[in-house]
């Protein structure tokens, strides 16, 4: 009982704490027992408190969203706001922050052909290989060095994939007339880390045009990888969840009371799915067997 209501004192602190923004995130990074590195809970969490917010490494929009949403960011464009669209039409920028941003990498991107590229990525439905293209464009700008991701963990790969990685790399070098491995060691820590962003609509027209797109087309206005967001572990019952309101700036939430070194934990996919689905998902497309509880269970 005592050490209940000790509980939720420490949590309604912290929670107070973090609301003030006072101090380090309550995270740390260290290893676990099976499934490589994890953040884990330095202090007690309570429910709804936001961990950490993040910004993304690399991020691009969906393909087919380009003209609405913001190149950096990935913020919607308002309705009658038309002001931001590059001077060729080929992007939109949401303010003179995110075109200053990303100016000197915006330039190297503009400066090549990319048809062949793009048309393969999209006969295809390939959305990875664009957050490549940004990231070397990126390196050529001088904004990131070439290994900034070095520290993600990989994908396991298979020859299939590496074959088509390496069809994309050969239309990538044509443009950049660049060689190396380079593609494919970034390509796989992508796969492995990479976030579907769909933004919670802030508006009832919002609302209205999501629950439209959710029926007609893709939800998501495009993918981001982060730094600290990738080494939370997958969960089919997490504790904490991410979210993004208007743009690509994430917040990492706890969903519930969290103990002091307990790992922190996401989850990757709709976790509403059976076990055979969960574990066929996780397996195919991000290569591991998950063993967490719901799934040891066979819930
Ligand atoms: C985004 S990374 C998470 C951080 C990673 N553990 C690391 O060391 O960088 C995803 C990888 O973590 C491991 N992983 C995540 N959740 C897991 C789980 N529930 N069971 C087993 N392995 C898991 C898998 O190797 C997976 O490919």
């Amino acid at each position: 009982m005592f050490h209940h209501f000790r509980r939720r004192f420490l949590c309604t602190a912290a929670a107070a704490a973090a609301a003030r923004g006072a101090g380090p995130p309550p995270i740390r990074v260290a290893l676990t027992e099976s499934s490589g590195r994890g953040v884990f809970a330095t202090r007690p969490i309570a429910a709804g408190e936001v961990l950490h917010s993040a910004q993304p490494l690399v991020s691009h929009p969906s393909p087919s969203l380009l003209h609405e949403v913001c190149y950096s960011c990935l913020r919607r464009k308002a309705g009658s706001d038309g002001d931001g669209d590059d001077s060729s039409g080929s992007c939109y920028f949401c303010s003179d922050a995110c075109r200053e941003h990303s100016q000197g990498f915006h330039g190297v991107d503009k400066k090549a052909d990319w048809s062949l590229f793009d048309d393969h990525c999209s006969s295809r439905g390939l959305k990875y290989p664009h957050m490549a293209k940004r990231l070397a464009c990126m390196v050529i700008s001088g904004a990131v060095s070439a290994d900034c991701l070095h520290i993600l963990q990989p994908a396991r790969l298979h020859q299939g994939t590496l074959t088509e990685m390496e069809e994309e790399f050969a239309l990538l070098d044509s443009t950049f007339r660049k060689a190396g491995e380079w593609y494919i060691n970034v390509l796989a820590r992508i796969r492995i880390n990479a976030f579907r962003i769909e933004l919670v609509a802030s508006s009832y027209e919002d609302l209205l045009s999501s629950a439209v797109a959710s029926v007609a087309c893709d939800a998501a206005v495009g993918n981001a990888v982060y730094m600290l967001p990738s080494f939370y572990n997958h969960d089919c019952d997490p504790n904490t969840h991410i979210v993004w309101l208007a743009s690509a700036y994430a917040r990492l939430k706890a969903l519930r009371n969290i103990e002091e070194g307990e790992e922190l934990r996401i989850c990757y996919i709709d976790a509403s799915m059976d076990v055979n689905a969960r574990q066929r998902i996780l397996a195919d497309g991000f290569g591991f067997e998950c063993r967490c509880q719901r799934c040891l269970s066979g819930d």
